[in-house]
């Protein structure tokens, strides 16, 4: 069995696919193969270069992360430009890591946990999708503390994508997570309990 995982930014994706780990099951982490996609010689960092400049690079040849990130989440046309190119190559490896993963344990769960699962069109490649969900302010505040952003900064982050509503809407199955860790975890085996899966 495969499901999406999905949610706003730091909604709590991370915190809830690890407990997914624990409970066994093995994890496709977007973010981490985003990071992996623009490792320096790879063309998916050539052309971000070509198209953002080459300032966007650190002396050692790595992405300016930070410095990108101030450029996409202040304005949607370079933001589109930026998915564009990384796009296609992350749905790619994610969805070969998948079904490789489903191919080698058929009866083990496989967690897909993609930030932008809904906006890619994603959801129709899984069998469930479970949205991770806080209120607004929570996720606003979580944000701010986490990344040290001020709140002009957490604001526009948390605008670049759907809203958690939206999602919370579209979910098969929804997470809490603006409790403690406990409650979130005794949510994560009552789901896997439901499938059968614990
Ligand atoms: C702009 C980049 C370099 C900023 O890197 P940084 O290390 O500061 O953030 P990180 O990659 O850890 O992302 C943090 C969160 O930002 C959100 N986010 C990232 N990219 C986007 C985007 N294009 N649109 C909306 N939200 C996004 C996600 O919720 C993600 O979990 C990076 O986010 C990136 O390469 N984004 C484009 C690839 C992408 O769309 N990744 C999202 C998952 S597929
Ligand atoms: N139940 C909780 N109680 C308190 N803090 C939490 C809880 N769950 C997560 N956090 C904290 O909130 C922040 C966001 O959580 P996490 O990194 O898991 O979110 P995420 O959805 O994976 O974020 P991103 O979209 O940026 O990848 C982190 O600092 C994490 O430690």
């Amino acid at each position: 069995m495969n499901i999406g995982l999905t949610g706003g930014i730091a909604s709590g994706k991370s915190t809830v696919s690890q407990l997914f780990v624990h409970y066994g099951a093995r994890l496709v982490d977007a973010d981490r193969i985003a990071r992996e996609v623009v490792l320096p010689g790879s063309a998916v960092l050539e052309q971000i270069a070509e198209r953002f400049g080459s300032e966007m690079l650190l002396p050692d040849g790595t992405l300016d992360r930070k410095r990108l990130g101030q450029v996409i989440f202040q304005d949607p046309v370079e933001r589109r430009a930026l998915e564009q190119i990384t796009h296609p190559t992350i749905r790619k490896q994610m969805i070969s890591q998948m079904q490789q993963y489903e191919l080698e344990e058929p009866k083990r769960l496989v967690v897909v946990d993609v930030p932008l699962l809904y906006e890619s069109g994603l959801d129709e490649l899984l069998q469930e999708v479970v949205v991770v969900y806080v209120p607004p302010a929570v996720q606003l505040e979580r944000l701010k503390q986490r990344d040290q952003l001020t709140d002009e900064e957490a604001h526009k982050r948390i605008h670049a994508q759907m809203s958690l509503e939206e999602k919370r809407e579209r979910a098969d199955w929804i997470i809490y997570n603006d409790k403690d860790r406990t409650e979130t975890e005794r949510q994560v085996r009552l789901f896997l309990q439901e499938k059968g899966l614990l």
